[in-house]
């Protein structure tokens, strides 16, 4: 009786002290708005106990649930369209203080001029994916070293180089899309390319994938994503178990299975990474990398080289670089595989909305590498540089993603550092997170002329015509700045070798209807502004429901 009356008091007190903790925090983070308020900053109407928590419900109803988060903010920010393109928002404890900005000219402050840091705030998401720091989150000299150990392998000429593999997981990728289109059925183009850029991205950062090509497409595709491979499952279940909707409910999030299946994937990917990383290191002590020619070399190939200059050879890598290694190939899985094939799926989805835009896309195919689709990759294979003669493909990619950006940008704001507007209006950053809303800045009215309508033509003009965009920095899905995205040279390589490879041979038709018909969401809402393609949160924004479509083969091809 006595035990039973002293563990009630202790949970009585760990309950009282639970709540006394939770009303100081929210006392904290009420008191840095209020304090910006009387400032007369830019911000939605506030509560002072909920903050801007009661402005988000109206917003929600008129989106679909699962509508990626730039989005919500995108309504918010509308009625700041005619102000200088920044707000704050007070969403505390779902997020910390924000700073909104829809505005280039700010974005070019934030990420060029004072080219703030990356926030706490972002790594306990990122280091359970990545399983430790990775680049993105990284700050000061740590990230320094990092960035000068890959930034090499990034360069446009090393990337070229590796056009002979881009082209090969194309060329499986494209056996794949022939094999739906005998099937004829309604399948998930978003899934399909996920797994093709994530072998795409395996084989460049870390080349596990001996590239041959064998006879049976169903055997080679996806070596690195096939459901029995450890890496890419784990690395996609990872994913899923972070960007569901139980992520936000404490209780599951950190249940024991969770936790169990977290620590799992991650054992699983470090071990397979760690035994690539192994053979890479036995190839440097034997001086087979440096007899490889550069095309065969991987990303994490020279960066062994580049971290063994100055050391003296040893039997096996270090364990601290072994961690920090695996720390980054799995970032560049992450972040790299699910953007790019996001990119890809809306550029095929644009092109076959607009007929006019893929006619000239496809003659423009034709003009380079002749009227035989076939003869594409071997051309390809024999002259890398002929990709760089597709302006009209470059711009369709460009303006898929200025439509549908997959990132954004995120800093952190520091103590006595202010952002100042074309009025000379000061805006305090201290305790905020800079949220970058690629979204709002790549439609905003004042710089872009038909800003929701898809229009390559815009970047084949000069500054004198009616539809260049209006300012610097006004599209920047990449970012700008020192931490730019290092992958963005392999981004546009792989898009354009898909749209050379696939365009001229199929013809994509998306199956919202069908799909929509068979999958009845009750009363709820669909579409964003009348895009059902819309984008949803999964890591980076991909087109909602996985882009359910049918593919034919176009006679002739
Ligand atoms: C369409 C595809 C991609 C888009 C739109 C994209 C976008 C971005 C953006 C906006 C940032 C900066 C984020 C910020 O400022 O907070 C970034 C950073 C980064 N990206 Fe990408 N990315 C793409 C593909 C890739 C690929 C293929 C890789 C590598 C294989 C990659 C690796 C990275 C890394 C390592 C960083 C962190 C850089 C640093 O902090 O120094 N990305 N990316």
């Amino acid at each position: 009786m006595v035990l039973v009356k002293l563990l009630g008091q202790l949970a009585g007190s760990i309950c009282v002290g639970l709540l006394s903790y939770f009303l100081w925090r929210l006392y904290n983070a009420r008191l840095v708005f209020w304090r910006l308020k009387k400032l007369g900053m830019p911000m939605p109407p506030w509560n002072p106990v909920l903050g801007h928590l009661l402005v988000l419900p109206a917003i929600i109803k008129h989106l679909p649930k699962d509508v990626q988060q730039s989005w919500i903010f995108r309504c918010t920010a509308r009625d700041f369209e005619a102000s200088d393109g920044l707000h704050y928002i007070d969403l505390w404890p779902f997020a910390m203080p924000m700073i909104l900005v829809t505005d280039p000219l700010i974005a070019n402050e934030v990420c060029v001029e004072h080219d703030f840091g990356k926030p706490e705030m972002l790594k306990p998401f990122f280091s359970t994916i990545v399983g430790g720091d990775g680049m993105f989150t990284m700050n000061g000299a740590e990230w320094k070293k990092s960035h000068a150990l890959f930034a090499p392998g990034f360069a446009e000429r090393v990337i070229l180089e590796r056009m002979g593999q881009v082209v090969g997981e194309c060329e499986v990728y494209v056996e794949r899309l022939r094999n739906e289109a005998n099937k004829g059925e309604i399948f998930s183009l978003d899934e399909l390319t996920c797994d093709y850029m994530m072998d795409v991205i395996g084989t460049i950062t870390l080349k596990y994938v001996e590239f041959a090509l064998t006879q049976d497409m169903n055997v080679r595709f996806h070596s690195l994503t096939s459901r029995s491979d450890p890496l890419a499952s784990a690395m996609r279940d990872q994913i899923n178990i972070h960007v569901r909707d139980e992520h936000m409910n404490p209780i599951k999030r950190y249940s024991p299975f969770q936790l169990y299946k977290e620590h799992r994937n991650s054992h699983i990917m470090d071990s397979y990474i760690t035994s690539e990383l192994h053979k890479r290191y036995t190839d440097y002590l034997s001086s087979a990398t440096n007899s490889k020619s550069l095309a065969d070399k991987s990303i994490i190939d020279l960066v062994i080289a580049d971290h063994m200059r100055d050391r003296p050879a040893s039997a096996t890598l270090d364990t601290d670089f072994i961690k920090w290694a695996c720390a980054q190939i799995r970032l560049f899985l992450f972040v790299g595989h699910d953007s790019t094939a996001s990119t890809i799926v809306y550029s095929l989805y644009l092109l076959s909305k607009n007929p006019s835009a893929l006619a000239r896309l496809r003659d423009e195919h034709t003009k380079v590498f002749g009227p035989d689709v076939s003869t594409a990759p071997s051309a390809l294979r024999a002259n890398p540089r002929l990709i760089n003669q597709l302006p009209f493909t470059t711009a369709v990619i460009k303006e898929t993603l200025r439509l549908f950006p997959p990132a954004g940008g995120f800093r952190g704001g520091e103590p006595g550092t202010y952002i100042t507007d074309s009025h000379g209006k000061r805006y305090p950053t201290e305790g905020t997170g800079l949220n970058v809303l690629h979204n709002c800045i790549h439609r905003n009215p004042r710089y872009w002329p038909q800003p929701d309508a898809f229009v390559p033509e815009r970047w084949l003009v000069g500054p004198e015509h009616e539809l260049y965009p209006r300012t610097k920095g006004a599209w920047r899905p990449f970012e700008y700045g020192t931490r730019n995205c290092p992958g963005q040279t392999l981004v546009m390589l792989d898009a354009k070798v898909t749209l050379v490879l696939v365009a001229r041979e199929f013809d994509v038709r998306d199956a919202y209807g069908e799909w929509d018909a068979e999958n009845r969401r009750e009363g709820g809402v669909k579409d964003v502004d009348g895009e059902r393609a819309y984008q949803v949160g999964k890591g980076s924004a991909h087109p909602s429901d996985g882009f359910p479509c049918r593919i034919e083969q176009r006679v002739g091809s």
